[in-house]
Order: structure tokens, then sequence, then C-alpha cells
């Protein structure tokens, strides 16, 4: 289909939401981009910002947004779905009867439904069984993505036609898209980085030293991929942009509001106050509680997630939490070349 022609539809007003729109308008492609917030959608449509959550960044002339979600997805090709994962099943409900069978819908979300330990490609599968569903993640901070730096990210699908749409909308030349199959495997990489990252913050404001640093990363990322490879993900994903790649980047940059709520925590500040003076979604604290609980019904070693949890909502001392999982048993490094249980 023509840019001209090809209409659309992105649901959410957020940072991500935001820019995904943006990419896509600068192309020419017809974007609507639904919120609940009239005067942000009023604001995006004459001024071209969104002041609340991409300040700095003017946005494409063409961007069109509206809080009417019929009006939005109507003759859409595609829809993206960039909403908090608290709130991403009720927002796919109200979109649901205007979408028709065959309707590509991709989530942006990296987090999980806690009630139903649902990753977001579940609930569009559930809400919608006769979409075709995709999942895009990667190393992609919002305002690095506004500014035009050079950036990659993933999608993930079982349908080629979609993966080809995805690739085609959104492809500029600071934006490239790589595909993968393993849908599942993405989408937890995006979600679990998340945990690591406010890790990282904390230890960042501890002071801690370049190979603590790496080392952290490292085990966090041996760590999200036995995690992911018991839930049925596969491995290799964890090498790619939506795995070591989105680590990386959530794990190093004070652009992660997940960096920032653990920055804040070894700041000396409560968790109440680091997710008030956030004002934006860091889904990791969440993820925290639900992968805790999870790893601990099915038996899966995560350690770090385990002394983050005592840290974060039982006020343990990280220099004690640490000192404890440094005395641990030796371990292996890559548990798929030398596995854990033949030491
Ligand atoms: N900001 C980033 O750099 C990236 C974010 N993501 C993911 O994208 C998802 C969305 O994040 P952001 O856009 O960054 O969050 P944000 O905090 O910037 O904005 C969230 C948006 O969702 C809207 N929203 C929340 N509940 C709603 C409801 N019930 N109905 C309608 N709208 C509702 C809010 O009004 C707001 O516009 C998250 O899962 C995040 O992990 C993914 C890649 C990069
Ligand atoms: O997922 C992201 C970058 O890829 C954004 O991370 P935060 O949600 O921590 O800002």
């Amino acid at each position: 289909m023509q840019a001209g022609q090809q209409k659309v539809a992105v649901l959410g007003g957020g940072s991500f939401g935001t820019v995904i729109a943006n990419i896509m308008a600068e192309k020419g492609i017809q974007v609507s981009q639904w919120m609940r917030d009239s005067a942000r959608a009023e604001e995006i449509n004459q001024q071209h910002i969104n002041s609340r959550y991409l300040p700095d960044y003017p946005l494409s002339l063409s961007l069109k947004a509206t809080t009417d979600i019929e009006a939005a997805v109507k003759g859409a090709s595609l829809v993206f779905v960039s909403i908090p994962s608290p709130s991403f099943r009720s927002v796919v409900r109200k979109a649901k009867p205007f979408l028709h069978a065959g309707q590509m819908v991709v989530s942006t979300t990296k987090g999980i439904e806690g009630d139903t330990f649902s990753l977001m490609s579940e609930i569009l599968k559930d809400e919608l069984p006769d979409a075709k569903v995709g999942v895009l993640s990667g190393p992609n901070l919002a305002k690095e993505v506004a500014r035009h730096q050079l950036t990659a990210t993933v999608i993930a699908s079982d349908d080629e036609a979609l993966r080809s749409e995805v690739q085609a909308a959104l492809h500029q030349s600071y934006f490239r898209v790589y595909a993968s199959t393993d849908m599942y495997g993405v989408e937890l990489g995006g979600t679990l980085k998340n945990i690591y990252a406010i890790a990282a913050g904390l230890s960042a404001a501890l002071g801690v030293g370049e190979n603590t640093k790496s080392m952290l990363i490292t085990r966090s990322l041996a760590e999200m991929s036995r995690f992911a490879v018991s839930m049925g993900a596969n491995p290799m994903t964890f090498l790619g942009l939506a795995g070591v790649g989105d680590l990386i980047v959530t794990c190093m940059s004070p652009l992660s509001r997940n960096y920032r709520v653990g920055y804040a925590l070894g700041s000396g500040k409560t968790l109440d106050e680091a997710v008030k003076s956030l004002g934006e979604v860091a889904e990791g604290v969440n993820t925290i509680r639900i992968i805790k609980a999870k790893s601990d019904e099915l038996e899966i070693y995560m350690p770090l997630v385990s002394g983050l949890y005592e840290v974060v909502f039982n006020g343990a001392h990280v220099q004690e939490v640490v000192k404890a999982m440094m005395m641990n048993e030796q371990s292996s490094d890559v548990e798929f070349v030398l596995p854990r249980d033949t030491l």
C-alpha cells in the first residue's frame, strides 16, 4: 500500500505511543492517535506537541489525535496498542467492537497482567481471537527516538504479512525494524529487563564500579533468559535487540523511568516517593512482584529478583542482600553451555 493511502491507528497518548505515531506520520502515513485526554489531543492537533510526555520535541504536522476510539481505528490496516499493562485489556475491549476479523494488532507494552500472568500478546489473543497479533520491543527510549537518534527495534509475530507490514510502516532513515517469530521471548525480554533496570539504577546511586555494573547486567541476562526459557521462549532471542539490547539501554540510561525509580531508591527515597516523583509509568515495579511470585511457584532460581524484592518491598538493606548473593555457592557462567544442575 502507498504511504499516502494507508491508515494506521495508535492507542495511547504517552511517550511511546506518541513517538511511534510520529515516526509513521513523518513518512506520510495517515496516523490517528487515540488518547483519553481531550486537552492533550487538541494540543497535538493545534500545536503539534505533546507537552506532558515529550515537551521538547515538535511532532509531524500531519499527526492527528482523537478521543474517539471508533474514528481512530476505523479503516486502519494496523493498530498499535501503547497503553500501560494495568489498563491494556480495558482499552483493547473498548476498541474491540470497531476491529474487523484479521485485523493486525501490535502491542508495544512491556509488562504483565498480574491477576492472570498474561503478556500483552496473550491478552490480544484472548480478547481478539480473530486478529493477527504482534509485539514490538527493543532498545527504544522514547525521547531518543523523538530526537531521531539512530535506533533499532524488533517486530515479533507468527504472521509473516504482519511482520512485513510493520517493517514497512516504521522503517525510517533513523529507525530500523528487525523481524522475529519468537513473540513470547521478545515480549518477555522487554518486560523482564525493567526489573534489572531498577537494580542498575539503585546500584548506580550507591556508586558501584564498572566491574560491578557489568556483572549485574550479565547476570541479569542469565536470570531473565533462564526464566523465559522455563516459560517456553527461545534462549537465542536474548542475544538480540529485544534481549541484551534492551537490557543494556535500560540499565545504563537515566532516560529510563525504571532506572530512575531505582536511582531514587538508592538515594534514600521511599518507593512511593520514587514512583510519585516520576509521574510516568515504570512497569518494572509491578513486574518484580509478579515475577517473584511466579518464580517461587515454578521454583525458578532468580536470586536478583528475590534480592531486589526484599530491598524494594520489605526494606532489606542492600549491603546485606548483596553480601548474601556474593557468598552464594559458585555457579555456571552460561548455563546453556554448562547446565547449573551438572555442577
Ligand atoms: N517510553 C518509552 O521509552 C517506552 C515505553 N514502552 C512501553 O510502552 C508502554 C506505554 O508507555 P509510555 O507511553 O512510555 O507511558 P507513559 O507513562 O508515557 O504514558 C502512558 C499513557 O497511557 C495512558 N493511559 C493509561 N491508562 C489509560 C486508560 N485506562 N485509558 C486510556 N489511556 C490510558 C495515559 O493517559 C498516558 O497517555 C509501557 O508498557 C512501556 O513499558 C516501550 C518502549 C519504550
Ligand atoms: O523500554 C524502554 C526502552 O527500551 C523504556 O524504558 P523505561 O520504561 O524504563 O523508560
